[in-house]
């Protein structure tokens, strides 16, 4: 059993007159007691457009308690397993069914395979793993997602061809009723753990979703939800020193005054990945109606974008308190997950925006499945510029001036991004082999000198992508899309990985272009050498050509 952190959450803000309007705004919220009536259930804390929506959104201020008897379950789920010899944990599921289990054994230092990815490769590589000792987790609060069905089909067939009985390995979490749940039913699958359906997927860090892959795993989810429960009372106190009420106050301010990026760094918090996770629950959460907030993870405090931040960011410490950033934010895993519950939800009060919908995810989504249904492949175009393994595609009004190389185009395309916007890289590749894609957000941010964000494809239309077409329209998108080396047909479907995996990208390319946002894409036809271009394009900008 682990030891419980029962400390309370803590937000620390650097400098007398950041800490005063936030201070203002949390007496102000206290005042109005939001902290006592979000705890209550009230719906009507964010008018009564959003009302219907967060009247069946509002259970997880209770999760400490009410998930508890999941615990048991979830036990002896993994005790019957292991005595089957099956330990290795693979989970599908993206967005809010995945992101909060990752954080969860990544803390407690226990493997878990995350498939959240079209990635031919990256599921190959998942497969390749011994299945003899492997159970699937097939995690979808809608129970309709296209990735998630999709690698279930791809397991399931996978168990069978290696003469393993498929049901006896598939284990569902689903919200009661919906059609994976009854795909489950009719195949007799292993187990099905039944959700709260009144808890939308990025507030779901405590409820089966984050509990049983993370639980089966061999995280200690007991002292998860102990420290949430340590964690409750002083967030849902009406005072002005209530840390979700601090919090909240500092983001709405900045917010008000034009500094719409929150740019997160750990700062030994001991929770690895943990802003991955707060990413979601802030960009789906607050990025619509033109407004928001947008989270920027970066590698650390000493980061371009942390450590250069400018007036439209406020910078965030995850971990200890540092004069480097704005705020440091710091607590227990499962307090952590609650404190930023609370704020965001808050915060989403102060915008005047619905925190529970995310109105935008789908275009990008009805895009892919038009170009799916299409009867030829999807159509790309043709190349405004191929250098090596690069190939441009330029899809959107935006185009690289005439005769540009490589190094110029990217330089213009970096140009073009509007001042104190943003330049958001999105790659569609695999996270696992391709890793190296990551290097470009430092050295894009250092050079072009905007705050960049990074995002793997499709991972983040589920997180960011919400925020990129229903926030603020300041951003520029970099795609970068790759020849697959390997294919994986899906089963009964007339679509393969990469022709999915092709379809996300241009399909939200298309509604980014729509919205008149510069659009670049980028396509490695050898993943390795054009990445290493890439690269070197992108060491060749410099922001005073911005
Ligand atoms: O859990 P699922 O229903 O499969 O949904 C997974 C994800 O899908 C969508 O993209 C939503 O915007 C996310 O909030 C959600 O977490």
């Amino acid at each position: 059993m682990t030891e419980v952190n029962d400390a309370a959450p803590s937000v620390v803000i650097t400098g007398g007159a950041r800490a005063e309007e936030a201070r203002e705004l949390a007496e102000r919220l206290a005042a109005e007691s939001v902290a006592s009536e979000l705890t209550m259930g009230n719906p009507t804390l964010w008018g009564p457009e959003a009302e219907a929506e967060a009247a069946v959104r509002l259970a997880w201020t209770g999760l400490a308690r009410t998930s508890r008897p999941l615990l048991g379950e979830i036990a002896a789920l993994r005790s019957d397993l292991h005595a089957e010899g099956v330990d290795r944990v693979v989970l599908a599921g993206m967005g809010g069914s995945s992101l909060a289990p990752e954080v969860i054994t990544a803390a407690a230092g226990v493997p878990l395979t995350v498939l959240d990815t079209t990635d031919p490769g990256q599921v190959a590589d998942a497969l390749a793993g011994d299945l003899s000792r492997t159970v699937l987790v097939v995690s979808s609060k809608s129970g309709s997602t296209v990735e998630t069905d999709s690698h279930r089909r791809i397991f399931e067939a996978a168990f069978e061809a290696a003469g393993i009985v498929a049901s006896s390995r598939i284990v569902v979490v689903t919200d009661p009723d919906s059609p994976l749940e009854l795909t489950a039913r009719t195949a007799g699958y292993r187990h099905v753990f039944r959700a709260d359906p009144n808890v939308g997927g990025r507030y779901s860090a405590l409820t089966a979703f984050g509990l049983v892959p993370a639980g089966l795993a061999g995280a200690d989810v007991g002292a998860l939800l102990a420290e949430a429960a340590a964690a409750a009372p002083a967030l849902s106190r009406d005072e002005a020193s209530n840390p979700a009420l601090v919090l909240a106050g500092l983001l709405g301010a900045a917010l008000s005054r034009g500094a719409e990026k929150v740019v997160f760094a750990d700062n030994e918090s001991g929770l690895p990945g943990f802003a991955d996770w707060a990413e979601q629950l802030i960009a789906e959460s607050t990025g619509k109606d033109g407004t928001g907030l947008l989270p920027v993870v970066v590698e650390g405090i000493d980061a371009p974008n942390f450590a250069d931040a400018g007036d439209d960011a406020t910078t965030v410490a995850v971990g200890a308190p540092t004069e480097a950033a704005t705020v440091a934010v710091s607590g227990s895993l499962g307090g952590s997950f609650l404190l930023w519950e609370y704020a965001t939800a808050i915060a989403g009060r102060l915008l005047g925006i619905n925190p529970f919908d995310q109105p935008d995810v789908e275009a990008a989504k009805k895009a892919a499945r038009s170009l799916l249904d299409a009867d030829s492949d999807a159509p790309t175009g043709d190349p405004v510029l191929v250098d090596g393994a690069v190939e441009l595609y330029a899809p959107g009004a935006w185009q690289p001036p005439a005769g540009a190389d490589l190094d110029e185009a990217i330089t213009a395309f970096v140009a073009a991004t509007p001042d104190q916007g943003y330049l958001s890289i999105q790659a569609y590749l695999d996270r696992e082999q391709d890793a190296s894609a990551s290097v470009l957000r430092r050295e894009l941010a250092r050079n072009a000198g905007v705050q960049t964000t990074f995002g793997w494809g499709p991972r983040f239309l589920h997180s960011t992508g919400q925020y990129h077409k229903g926030g603020h329209q300041n951003g520029a998108f970099l795609q970068i899309t790759g020849v697959a080396e390997e294919d994986l047909e899906v089963p009964e479907r007339p679509y393969t990985l990469a022709t999915l995996q092709l379809a996300q990208a241009l399909g939200d390319g298309q509604v980014l272009a729509e919205k008149g946002r510069p659009l670049l894409r980028v396509h490695l036809t050898d993943r390795l050498a054009g990445l290493a271009r890439l690269v070197h394009a992108v060491q060749t900008v410099r922001g005073a050509d911005r």
